[in-house]
């Protein structure tokens, strides 16, 4: 049996994208991209490329290495110019027929398009789209998209686009492959990342930079929270379609999603975490021995933790790496195991010490609680908790697959009633604003906030029409994948 492991309760990471124009070697650059993408999305993965006649579409579940790596599932992909995906599903399911890139023959020619985020009226839009004749082939939200700039009245793919998107709500980074054109676009808010480089002379564009350094591109620059990129074999042209507004960029992929090595928007990740930690430190101290991290996600953050308190680091928890989100699970004792199968204690390190344990975030509480007790059971005479971000209340809408509100133990107890469901001896969060002044702010602007951080505040920067209007949109086919 295929089944989901233990550690399926948490924030999920997203999608990545990637796309090249104009090189010689564009489809095992791009497959190179997305590995190095691989931690926004292991479900499936998907490349489609154009050699000046034809599209060629390959897509897969599973995980890009196994995937992509084979110079045959390469070789079909010809030409000079791809984009490709990495996929954690928010909508739609994780078939098959959902992965992208998604790709559409309009009447102008073929159309390839690959989605980081989530639209908020994804459903809302099928069904008016159905009710005027489209036929949907996936459940995917990013397929409207497609329909939309089909039946759009203007003439120019990017006049079209143009329409399509501002019918739109949500989060989207997008990239695009038509005929002649590689095309990168950024909601008004910029919730996504998204950013461009340069490799031998060909632009790239792509979720986060440690994609453009598995391959030794240049970052040339972030693409701006609503600006539209056209890359044809003149260069690269910028639009600014839409209206204006302050953007709202996504807290937690400095929190969690993005990965260390890459400058977001700006900043550097592992900088800001170890900052983040520093903060924590100040706002709730702990008096231990032994500041330990919550392998992999919350070490930068106990790194800072430990510089800004004096108090020594060390590895009191080792990872087993060769543990996959989702394995073959022989039996229910073995699923049973949860936890250990990831992270082991480091038994004569704890035998008798104080300690504080540093992760980026309690989701549900679940694994939070099992470390706990498995801190404790090798020796830990004290076990504080210490989380790098705040209650995490509410659910993101935006292109990570959260457990809903009510799964959410922050969204029903108290601090000090977390602190004893996970069996601590004391607790303590980081605030938002905090978490702010850790990114360089004064602090949350509440009128204006600087970031998207709903699933903390619950304060959503777009609507959430789906959910407010209750759409129905049943999977009517269900296929293996
Ligand atoms: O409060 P809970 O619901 O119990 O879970 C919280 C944990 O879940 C995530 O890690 P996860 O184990 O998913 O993966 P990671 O290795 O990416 O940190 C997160 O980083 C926390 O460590
Ligand atoms: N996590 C994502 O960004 C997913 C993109 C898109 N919403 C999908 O479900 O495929
Ligand atoms: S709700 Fe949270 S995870 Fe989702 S986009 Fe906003 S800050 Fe990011
Ligand atoms: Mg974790």
């Amino acid at each position: 049996m295929v089944a989901t492991t233990a550690y399926d309760d948490h924030f999920h990471d997203e999608c990545g994208v990637f796309g090249v124009f104009g090189h010689s070697d564009a489809a095992a650059l791009t497959a190179l991209g997305l590995h190095a993408l691989q931690h926004r999305g292991q479900e499936a993965a998907g490349i489609v490329s154009f050699d000046g006649l034809q599209f060629f579409s390959e897509r897969h579940i599973g995980l890009v290495g196994d995937r992509f790596s084979k110079p045959d599932v390469l070789g079909r992909l010809k030409g000079d110019r791809t984009i490709g995906h990495v996929r954690y599903s928010t909508a739609g399911g994780a078939g098959l027929r959902n992965v992208q890139p998604l790709f559409a023959e309009f009447a102008g020619g073929g159309f390839a398009v690959a989605h980081n985020g989530n639209l908020t009226n994804a459903h809302k839009l099928q069904i008016k789209l159905r009710q005027g004749g489209s036929i949907f082939q996936s459940t995917s939200d990013t397929e409207p998209i497609i329909h939309l700039i089909a039946t759009s009245q203007e003439k120019k793919i990017v006049a079209r686009l143009t329409d399509a998107l501002s019918q739109v709500e949500g989060a989207y980074s997008l990239i695009a492959l038509t005929e002649k054109k590689l095309i990168g676009v950024r909601d008004p808010l910029g919730v996504r990342p998204l950013v461009l480089g340069m490799i031998d002379g060909a632009p790239v564009l792509t979720s986060e930079t440690c994609a453009l350094d598995i391959i030794g591109a240049d970052f040339v620059r972030d693409i701006e929270p609503g600006e539209m990129v056209v890359i044809t074999e003149d260069g690269v042209e910028s639009y600014r379609p839409f209206d204006p507004k302050p953007s709202r960029f996504c807290v937690f992929e400095y929190v969690y999603f993005a990965r260390p090595d890459s400058m977001v928007e700006g900043r550097n990740v592992y900088a800001v975490r170890k900052q983040i930690g520093a903060e924590l430190s100040r706002e709730a101290p702990a008096d231990v021995d032994l500041v330990i991290p919550v392998p992999d996600s919350g070490t930068p953050a106990a790194i800072g933790f430990a510089e800004a308190s004096g108090i020594p680091f060390d590895l009191g928890i080792v990872r087993n790496h060769y543990v996959g989100r989702t394995f073959i699970e022989p039996t229910d004792a073995i699923r049973h195991m949860g936890v250990k199968l990831k992270l082991n204690p480091n038994r004569l390190l704890l035998e008798g010490k104080r300690v504080v344990l540093v992760d980026d975030s309690i989701v549900r509480g679940t694994t939070s609680k099992k470390i706990v007790q498995m801190v404790r059971e090798a020796g830990a005479r004290e076990v504080h908790m210490r989380v790098a971000s705040p209650p995490t209340r509410d659910a993101c809408y935006y292109g990570v697959d959260t457990p809903e509100r009510d799964q959410l133990i922050a969204s029903s107890q108290t601090i000090e009633e977390i602190g004893s469901a996970i069996g601590v001896d004391s607790l303590g969060f980081l605030t938002i604003d905090g978490l702010y002044r850790a990114l360089g702010e004064a602090g949350r602007n509440r009128d204006v906030p600087q970031f998207c951080d709903a699933c903390f505040t619950g304060d959503y920067p777009t609507p959430l029409t789906d959910r407010t209007e209750k759409t129905d949109n049943r999977l009517r086919l269900v296929e293996a994948d």
